[in-house]
């Protein structure tokens, strides 16, 4: 069964900006990433997949259902974290996943302190997130997006602000989650070098087109870094 199918998808902002057709697919276990300058649509791609922006044309589905037919229905079963996380910041990092385990049926504190402890923020769990820096509030966004164990896990640029050991902790999480429990991820990042060790499938966006996509393996082959042929691609976007 198909996880995601985006087809034909359009968003123009007043402005003129945005995305425009759009066909993306992903099968469980894919681990897929978004590469593109800034501003070339790739927040904008993952909003309208959350229905946090409704698309102008085009439809998205995900397993295998609208998200204009089904509603939130089908949302239950996707984690995402887009744009910085807004936090209570007078409780503490347990407390806010226990927030988050209150609109599941059934998320034992076993399950809080376990997803703490894969972030690395088991030692401040019971510290308030006024304390917390971006890198820590970012590891607990994360941690309330992989909590449910939700089916699709929508990343906007989740290693911001994250310092290398926590780059090489998040790389851990997400090839855990993808190979042991068949979870499926699209994240967004221009850390490339990231994505071309954590990725089987890119796609890169410029001005609001995907120009190209495919599996890591097809895409680079004769020796080619993921760096050498996105700035490539770009190149030949600029000039066409
Ligand atoms: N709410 C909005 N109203 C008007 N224009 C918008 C809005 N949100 C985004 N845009 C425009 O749409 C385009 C795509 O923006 P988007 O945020 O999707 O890009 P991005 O690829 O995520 O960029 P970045 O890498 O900088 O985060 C940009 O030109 C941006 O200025």
């Amino acid at each position: 069964m198909s996880i995601l199918e985006i087809n034909k998808v359009s968003k123009q902002y007043r402005n003129q900006r945005g995305i425009r057709q759009i066909d993306l697919s992903l099968k469980k276990g894919d681990v897929y990433g978004l590469l593109g300058p800034n501003g070339s649509g790739k927040t904008t791609l993952l909003k309208t997949i959350t229905g946090l922006i409704r698309a102008d044309e085009g439809t998205v589905a995900l397993f295998g259902q609208r998200i204009d037919e089904v509603g939130g229905v089908a949302l239950q079963r996707v984690g995402c974290m887009i744009e910085s996380a807004d936090f209570y910041d007078f409780i503490s990092a347990y407390q806010h996943l226990k927030l988050v385990a209150n609109f599941y049926p059934s998320i034992s504190d076993k399950q809080i302190f376990d997803v703490l402890e894969l972030v690395g923020l088991q030692g401040v769990a019971k510290e308030r997130i006024k304390h917390f820096s971006t890198g820590m509030k970012q590891k607990l966004a994360l941690a309330a997006a992989i909590l449910p164990e939700p089916e699709l896990i929508i990343l906007d640029e989740p290693t911001n602000g994250l310092d290398i050991e926590g780059i090489v902790l998040f790389r851990e999480v997400v090839r855990r989650l993808s190979e042991e429990k068949g979870m499926t991820f699209i994240l967004s990042s221009h850390m490339i070098h990231e994505l071309e060790q954590l990725c089987n499938r890119v796609g890169i966006i410029y001005g609001g087109a995907l120009i190209q996509e495919g599996s890591v393996s097809d895409l680079l082959q004769d020796g080619l870094t993921l760096e050498h042929y996105y700035i490539e691609q770009l190149r030949m976007a600029k000039e066409a």
